[in-house]
């Protein structure tokens, strides 16, 4: 029983470290990438605490050197699904009684193996797996997962410390509970981090959990396993499963103990995903709480006044950083008619200088999209602009897969407004402006604003304080994430809630007290010292 109310150890963000020539990190980074390139790993799903291994076998290759196999992970089925369901379960009661502090004990300690003796080890996890460069990796595998975990051990003791107030004589009381049942986490190949928040967000709030990541971020998740494994997270509250999407919603949303899933991925998955709880909901024990951060349209707008080298910059490191694979990436920006010549010229400037090619090589800005299926979209995607009447590829606009998957970043200039890449995600390097008559701001803002189903970040530059209260309350339902005068990328947990709305999700902020609202269900507890003896109440006595 705890015997005191604890305060838990202050919360910072990770330091980024810089991988600089000669510092040690850059040394001990190179030295893991080569170890872990050298040898074939033998990956289990881990089901209740014990490693399955089903010997049907899939190999995981860097997306920049297809050929090359860094292992081979055990393809679960159907059957794996319902025994991780059942593990959950059985796993449930004890760590529901668990005091607070010794859960948040568990994912403090995840934290510092990650920021400490795991730090390489999963950043070249993901830059061998997701083909991530190492600043991209430091910012994700090392940084954004430790702020994560620690930020939401401190939102987890607010929200414990939220109680109501209490009358003479009474004491009122909310008691967070955690859902009846399992919550499943089905997780995205881009950031390591958010594959490390979906499972361990519920699981801190007490909830135990099915979780599957996506069948090209394997080699990742199976350190982020290890970590937890090492952490102290006991067996079965996590269980990691690796069998199909629709196979795993099949008999996740068949279970009648199914109580939440938490998502991020592509919108028309969650759509799906969305329509199968909603046909089963009857199957239920309680509403599934359904939290899912999904695709964007994420755009830069440039007002007349706005400075040209910031706006280039702002498309180059915002539209490109990790092969535009960012759910916060810019894929279309608004530039006017008399700046557009100024920007192009600077991101000429850039695009000249950036470097393509494996992620070994420290000096590659770009590196390659994740699979095949990602690749030949994106080249149908150029090869259809090149041949429309409605659009121009002013920059990149080459491909190559014969040794990884790399597609150039590329700049189409859409000489219509709704041409097709103005309007649709397609998660790469591809960035489409469309450059507005500079007396057009209104008419270009309403074409942005109804343009795309999607609302996740955006980011306008000017150099007007009224331009800037202008944009921002016109575009107030544009982005979850909205930036002025900065790219729409990089958002930090703690400083920056990440989430959006319309079509890109629901919004919950992950890395927040909102979403972890999500993985309770508070019961109210209302204590009387005195209880009455007598069930009449004054007004009812006679004069
Ligand atoms: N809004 C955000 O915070 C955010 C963050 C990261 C990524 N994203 C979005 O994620 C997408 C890229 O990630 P992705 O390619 O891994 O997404 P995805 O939707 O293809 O996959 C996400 C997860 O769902 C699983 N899945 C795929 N099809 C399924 C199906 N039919 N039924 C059940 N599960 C299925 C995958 O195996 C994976 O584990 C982009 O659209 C991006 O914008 C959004
Ligand atoms: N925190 C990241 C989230 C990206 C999602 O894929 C960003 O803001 O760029």
């Amino acid at each position: 029983m705890p015997k005191g109310i604890y305060n838990i150890p202050a919360v910072t963000n990770e330091p980024i470290l810089s991988y600089a020539p000669g510092s040690p990190e850059r040394a001990e980074l190179q030295a893991t990438l080569k170890d872990m390139r050298s040898r074939e790993i033998d990956v289990p799903m881990y089901i209740g605490g014990e490693e399955v291994r089903t010997g049907n076998l899939f190999a995981m290759t860097p997306p920049h050197d297809h050929q090359h196999v860094l292992g081979h992970y055990h393809q679960g089925e159907k059957k794996h699904i319902q025994m991780a369901i059942d593990a959950a379960l059985a796993a449930k009661p004890a760590w529901e009684a668990m005091a607070w502090e010794h859960r948040a004990s568990i994912f403090l300690k995840a934290a510092e193996l990650i920021s400490g003796p795991y730090r390489q080890k999963l950043n070249a996890a993901t830059m061998l797996g997701q083909s991530k460069n190492a600043y991209q990796a430091e910012i994700d595998s090392a940084c954004e997962i430790a702020d994560f975990l620690r930020f939401n051990v401190q939102y987890m003791t607010d929200i414990y410390k939220q109680q109501p107030i209490s009358s003479k004589g009474i004491w009122n009381r909310v008691e967070q509970r955690p859902l009846e049942g399992f919550v499943f986490a089905l997780t995205p190949f881009n950031f390591t981090a958010i594959a490390g928040n979906l499972p361990t967000a519920p699981a801190m709030m007490g909830n135990c959990i099915v979780w599957k990541p996506s069948k090209t971020a394997v080699y990742s998740a199976q350190v982020l396993m290890e970590v937890f494994i090492k952490a102290g997270v006991p067996a079965g509250v996590i269980n990691l499963v690796y069998v199909s999407g629709p196979a795993a919603s099949e008999v996740l949303f068949s279970s009648p103990d199914f109580a939440g899933i938490h998502f991020t991925g592509s919108t028309g998955v969650f759509q799906d995903i969305w329509k199968n709880i909603g046909d089963n909901i009857h199957k239920f024990k309680s509403y599934p709480r359904i939290v899912g951060e999904t695709g964007g349209k994420d755009y830069i707008f440039m007002h007349p006044t706005a400075p040209a080298k910031e706006v280039a910059t702002a498309i180059t490191r915002g539209a490109f950083e990790y092969q535009g694979q960012k759910c916060s990436a810019a894929s279309r920006a608004f530039i006017p008619a008399s700046k557009y010549d100024e920007v192009m010229a600077f991101v000429h400037e850039d695009l000249k200088k950036i470097k393509m090619g494996g992620t070994e090589d420290f000096t590659n800005f770009v590196n390659a999209v994740i699979d095949e299926a990602s690749f030949n979209k994106l080249a149908s995607a150029i090869d259809e602009a090149k041949a429309s009447p409605d659009a121009e590829v002013v920059a990149g606009g080459t491909y190559d897969k014969s040794v990884g998957y790399f597609v150039a970043p590329t700049i189409i200039r859409a000489l219509k407004h709704d041409y097709i890449t103005m309007e649709e995600e397609l998660f790469g390097p591809i960035l489409t402006i469309y450059v507005y008559e500079d007396d057009q701001v209104d008419e270009t803002l309403d074409i942005l604003d109804k343009g795309s189903m999607y609302a996740l970040t955006g980011a306008i530059f000017a150099d007007c304080r009224y331009a800037i209260e202008k944009l921002v309350k016109r575009l107030t339902h544009t982005a979850g994430n909205f930036y002025i005068n900065d790219k729409p990328t990089g958002a930090v947990v703690g400083q920056q809630p990440f989430g959006g709305g319309r079509g890109s999700g629901t919004n919950d902020k992950a890395g927040s007290m909102i979403n972890l609202l999500r993985w309770v269900s508070p019961r109210t507890i209302k204590e009387t010292f005195v209880s009455a003896t007598d069930y009449m109440y004054p007004n009812f006595l006679e004069d």
